[in-house]
């Protein structure tokens, strides 16, 4: 039913059905005039038709609408339960369910894949100083600009209140590297305008890399990212560090 609706779209829907209803109408009562040995009344079916012509549409247009809006509040709570409001990114359950799901495909095809936790830098500072609003502001920029930068194939995902994961398959350390490089390079460039004030940002990433032959899990491999993050936060931030293992 909802494919139907969805493709044929309400009017047209509402016409089909109207036309069905007035010929079940007509049907319905030659049958029931039938039925008691009356002579078919032109006047009777007449009145079936007018009813159905009348009823039909209204009550259909009213059903059909509403049998959408139930199609469309179920796609919204779908993507409420996979992405986050603010960046459209996906969120940590659906980052870490696409993630193993990731992981079971390259240990099949004996393939390596990337993992990168990036953190925004001194976000508490921009919050303290510009506003809550302007936090937010800041995170919806990140996630349009994090979408433009990725490949379709890549993951990412908020995985914490300023804490993003990226998954990039099939890609060696020396990818990985220059994929933070850009990514820093774009974030550092960007500024976004705040009440007349020109606000500008940076993050630290930390880089992992998930072997075929390894026997470390996501949750391991996140840990590890975690690690390079928390390296990349000493040193300065606004860079990028790999995780001991893969280093
Ligand atoms: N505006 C906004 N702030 C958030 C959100 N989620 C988390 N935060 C804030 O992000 C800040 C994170 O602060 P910290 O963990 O101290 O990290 P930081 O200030 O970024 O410092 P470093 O990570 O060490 O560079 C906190 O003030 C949180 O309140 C959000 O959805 N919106």
């Amino acid at each position: 039913m909802k494919r139907i609706i969805q493709k044929v779209g309400r009017i047209r829907l509402v016409i089909i059905i109207t036309l069905v209803a007035a010929l079940l109408a007509i049907g319905l009562n030659i049958l029931l005039q039938l039925i008691q040995g009356n002579e078919l009344s032109y006047t009777a079916l007449y009145r079936a038709l007018i009813s159905a012509i009348i009823i039909a549409p209204l009550l259909s247009w009213y059903l059909v609408g509403l049998f959408m809006r139930v199609i469309e509040l179920e796609q919204k709570m779908q993507e409420w339960a996979m992405f986050d409001q603010l960046t459209g990114l996906f969120n940590r359950r659906a980052f870490l369910h696409r993630a193993e799901q990731e992981y079971t495909l390259a240990k099949r095809h004996n393939e390596s894949f990337a993992i990168l936790v990036l953190d925004l830098d001194h976000f508490k500072t921009i919050n303290d100083k510009y506003g809550h609003k302007a936090g937010d502001l800041i995170l919806e920029d990140f996630g349009q600009l994090i979408k433009s930068q990725v490949r379709q194939s890549d993951i990412c995902g908020r995985i914490g209140g300023e804490e993003f994961g990226f998954i990039l398959p099939r890609t060696d350390l020396n990818n990985s590297r220059l994929f933070a490089e850009k990514l820093l390079t774009t974030i550092e460039q960007r500024s976004i305008s705040i009440e007349g004030k020109e606000i500008k940002y940076t993050a630290s990433i930390g880089i992992t890399l998930s072997h075929p032959y390894s026997n470390y899990k996501i949750n391991n491999l996140l840990h590890q990212a975690d690690r390079a993050l928390y390296k990349a936060k000493s040193a300065g931030r606004n860079c990028y560090q790999v995780a001991n293992a893969v280093s």
